[in-house]
């Protein structure tokens, strides 16, 4: 749906030359959700730019579903445009117009007749979970309500691709978890692709399959989280897990750091292993999370006895994403 080949961007600033992106190059599937992440000024907004056709990349080549976006003209440029969603960190809604005036606004822009504006916009504040603020005006709502009418709006001309620009920036839990609901649903019940930048680890966790790491403007990495996974050198997907913290206050024979996928893994895995090879396996630091519906859980585990290797074998054997860490007691490990 979107390939970026090698686009950089630069911009002048009252400092000098700032290099946005350097050689991005990206593929993002239709139907994928992808979270580009990365630490301030990385160039995620940059890119969520160069995307959405707001920005001309200096060089290199935007792809919308194989159309080199840099051949279209004007008005090529402007209908494609409108294939395309966008919504920025602030809801930037029209105060004077309700909820459902906001979100019918591209389609009058558009000359969509009457019923079938009325028809979409109330398939719309459905799908967000605002039937009944139709007739509110921003000033009455949340601004988490109001991200949620602005993901509305950016979906009325029915779109394939929707840009998330910080999309949960400066929203309290409650608000966070009502837009990443509505750009899950989005995904799932219209089908759009979604492409969304952050630097909120629980938006990638919660919404997104695919996550590309940014930083300095070059894409460090890029992939699929549970394949990321199996990379203990992933910055991008370290990350979204729970951190690994205390030490091991006993002698251990063996210390691993263990991924477990999946509710049987993560409730079963280690006592099992305990009870099979007569090992003391004990936690020495990690936690559960989750990323999307799949709990997924990072310890650190000590583990005393004759037979800590084989447990360790057992545990790989099992789908767990077994690694040592660097250091502690020495031990060969499944990998
Ligand atoms: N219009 C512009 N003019 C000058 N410099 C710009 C412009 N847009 C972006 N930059 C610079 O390009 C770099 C990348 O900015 P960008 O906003 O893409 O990063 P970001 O990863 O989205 O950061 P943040 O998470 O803080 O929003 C930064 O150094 C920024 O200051």
């Amino acid at each position: 749906m979107i390939t970026l080949e090698n686009v950089s961007k630069s911009f002048l600033s009252r400092t000098g030359n700032v290099t946005a992106l350097d050689g991005v190059s990206l593929d993002v599937p239709a139907g994928a959700a992808l979270g580009v992440v990365g630490p301030a000024g990385a160039g995620k907004s940059t890119l969520a730019r160069c995307v959405s056709l707001q920005e001309r990349p200096d060089a290199g080549v935007v792809r919308l579903d194989g159309l080199n976006t840099a051949t279209l003209d004007t008005r090529s440029l402007r209908a494609t445009r409108r294939q395309i969603g966008f919504v920025g960190g602030e809801a930037q809604l029209f105060k004077q117009r309700t909820a459902a005036g906001n979100i019918a606004l591209p389609l009058e822009q558009s000359g969509v007749d009457g019923p079938r504006r009325r028809a979409r916009v109330g398939r719309l504040l459905d799908l967000i979970g605002l039937t009944e603020k139709a007739a509110a005006y921003p000033d009455d709502l949340t601004e988490g309500q109001r991200r949620r009418v602005a993901v509305a709006r950016a979906l009325v001309g029915e779109p394939g691709l929707l840009l998330a620009d910080d999309p949960t920036a400066n929203l309290d839990a409650d608000g966070t978890a009502g837009v990443l609901a509505v750009l899950d649903r989005a995904r799932a019940e219209l089908g759009v692709t979604l492409l969304v930048t952050t630097q909120d680890n629980s938006v990638v966790r919660r919404i997104c399959d695919d996550v590309a790491l940014l930083d300095g403007g070059k894409l460090l990495e890029h992939g699929n989280l549970f394949n990321l996974l199996r990379d203990p050198d992933s910055r991008a997907v370290q990350a979204l897990l729970p951190s690994i913290e205390g030490g091991a206050s006993v002698h251990q024979d063996r210390v691993a750091d263990v991924v477990l996928i999946g509710f049987a893994a993560v409730g079963a895995l280690l006592p099992e292993a305990t009870a099979r090879f007569g090992t003391q396996v004990s936690v020495i630091g990690g936690g559960l999370t989750r990323l999307g519906e799949t709990p997924v859980a990072r310890f650190r585990i000590g583990l005393r006895g004759e037979r800590a290797d084989a447990a360790l074998a057992w545990i790989a054997d099992r789908g767990a994403i077994v690694h040592q860490p660097l250091s502690g007691p020495q031990g060969v490990v499944a990998a």
